[in-house]
């Protein structure tokens, strides 16, 4: 033993080397034998390191890649050294609803401009404060004001259709985008860009190309050193020089709207709609009456153009890539909007949409399998589980004890891909939703989470479900929807970058012929 320490101490290297080893060894034991989590079924490679899911987060695959280990493992699987997914529905209930369960850190990397917004808040408290502000701009009353905007919108969309004449298929996927650009800047700030206008007129529109680049700008920064990161946006191409100002680009187009929406309240002017900026502008933050900061709500602005936009634009194109492959379900869904739509550029009240069954259903299961953001929603195990008390109390998910400061999820991906409550899950079947006895409907509903759960639900999801049906019967009343060039199962495989997906191709080219033509 002497022997070998005094040759360690004359060889610093081999005592570089042999520390090294040690510590890993007891690491690997700690995370494997010792560790609170070390009980919980899962892959020994996952337990002891990050890295096997960092390795799939790049490689665009987290999401498929927790769902086959719940598959194999169970409803319970712990897939990093502080990091345990589930699938049932209890958990879910307590993990969401508590408020005493903060977001993870990871929510950090949606900032805005490193500002915080709603989403990015993991505090309840100050959550709660910042939800306040945006909250009755969406309540289903509220927005359902708009409807007249939204119905329009889907009339310009169908119109700039009209005019290709189905001779060429285009991307679905950028249309939508500037469909959505200008639905949200519409009910934020009650004016029209002309976004689909633009498109129709191939002139380049930069905020809707920086609305579509924030998410991939926000993968490639948060991979890459700050350093590098600055280095690369050197570089002189003007496509890239784009992506990477998205964040100045947006800021700049929010920022201008606030100010002239405040100028004009300042001078006493009443708009004849309250839009999202009149209901952050009058917001107070706290019962002393500080209301947001200009940065806070620039940063709020900007945050539901990322998160309204690219997640409707996507969900919505999934569902036109379905429609393309599957005359049965066109069929049925025209045949129902005939019926309410005699004038096909008419869109119907939201009372007639929200109650036609089979749109209804073709929308649940459209959100079931092409949610846009079917990943983890991560949150972190309390010290205590109740806001009252501050002793420590266990939280245990389905038999097992996971300490404070646990990092636990679960991902509509796997609960909506469950066979025990969806029969053929990766089949598109909108009947299921009108076949399905009442026990069965009940248990399919409480499974169903596009959204998200709780208390950190999506805010916008009421508009986007109004979005989606207008949109769905504007189109389709007037069109039918086949194919486009290079379109195909491979290009539109689904891709994550950890929060939200896209298809393999970034686009999804679909041809829109006229019904007449048939
Ligand atoms: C199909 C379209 C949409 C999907 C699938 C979707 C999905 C989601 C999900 C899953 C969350 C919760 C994230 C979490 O728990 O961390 C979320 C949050 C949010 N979404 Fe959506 N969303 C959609 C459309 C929209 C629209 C149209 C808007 C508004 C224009 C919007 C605004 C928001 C906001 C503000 C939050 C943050 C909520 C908070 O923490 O207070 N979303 N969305």
């Amino acid at each position: 033993m002497h022997v070998l320490l005094s040759a360690l101490v004359d060889h610093p290297v081999s005592l570089f080397i042999s520390v090294t080893f040690l510590a890993f060894v007891l690491h690997v034991a700690y995370h494997l034998l010792l560790s609170p989590l070390s009980k919980v079924p899962g892959p020994w490679y996952a337990a002891v390191s990050d890295l096997w899911l960092t390795s799939h987060t790049l490689r665009l695959e987290k999401c498929k890649t927790i769902h086959g280990l719940l598959e194999k493992y169970g409803p319970i699987v712990r897939v990093g050294p502080n990091r345990v997914v589930f699938r049932d529905s209890l958990t879910a209930k307590t993990v969401y609803m508590n408020p005493t369960f903060y977001k993870s850190s990871y929510y950090k990397t949606l900032q805005m401009n490193d500002d915080d917004h709603a989403m990015t808040t993991l505090e309840h408290a100050e959550h709660a404060a910042r939800r306040k502000g945006y909250a009755s701009h969406y309540v289903p009353s509220n927005i359902a004001t708009f409807q007249s905007e939204v119905q329009q919108y889907s009339v310009d969309l169908v119109d700039v259709l009209d005019n290709l004449a189905g001779k060429s298929s285009v991307d679905s996927l950028t249309l939508l985008r500037q469909y959505m650009v200008d639905v949200v800047t519409s009910v934020s700030f009650g004016c029209h860009v002309g976004a689909l206008a633009k498109w129709a007129m191939d002139a380049e529109d930069e905020f809707c190309t920086a609305v579509g680049d924030f998410p991939k700008r926000g993968m490639l920064r948060g991979a890459l050193p700050p350093w590098l990161w600055n280095l690369v946006c050197l570089i002189p191409i003007p496509r890239w020089q784009l992506l990477c100002r998205a964040d100045t680009i947006m800021s700049k187009f929010v920022s201008e709207r606030v100010y002239e929406a405040r100028a004009q309240m300042t001078a006493g002017g009443h708009p004849d709609k309250k839009t999202l900026v009149h209901h952050l502008l009058e917001h107070k933050l706290s019962p002393a009456g500080a209301s947001m900061s200009d940065r806070e709500i620039i940063a709020e602005h900007m945050a539901h153009f990322v998160a309204g936009c690219d997640t409707t634009a996507i969900t919505f194109t999934y569902m036109l890539w379905e429609l393309s492959r599957r005359e049965d379900i066109t069929q049925n869904l025209q045949a129902e909007l005939d019926a309410v739509m005699p004038d096909s550029k008419t869109v119907p009240d939201l009372s007639v949409l929200l109650n036609l069954p089979y749109l209804n259903a073709f929308i649940k299961e459209g959100l079931r399998m092409y949610s846009a953001t079917p990943s983890l929603l991560e949150r972190v195990v309390p010290t205590s589980m109740s806001r009252s008390s501050s002793s420590a109390e266990p939280f245990e998910a389905m038999g097992y004890i996971l300490p404070p400061g646990t990092i636990v999820a679960t991902q509509a991906w796997s609960v909506h891909r469950d066979a025990s409550v969806f029969y053929s899950p990766e089949t598109f079947a909108p009947e299921r939703w009108l076949n399905a006895g009442p026990a069965a409907l009940r248990t399919m509903e409480q499974h169903l989470m596009p959204f998200g759960l709780g208390t950190r639900v999506c805010g916008g999801m009421n508009f986007a479900n109004i979005i989606l049906r207008v949109g769905i019967a504007s189109l389709l009343r007037n069109f039918d929807i086949l194919v486009g060039s290079g379109t195909n199962e491979r290009s539109m495989a689904i891709l994550d970058s950890g929060f939200v997906v896209f298809p393999a191709a970034m686009k999804c080219n679909l041809t829109f012929r006229p019904r007449q033509q048939r």
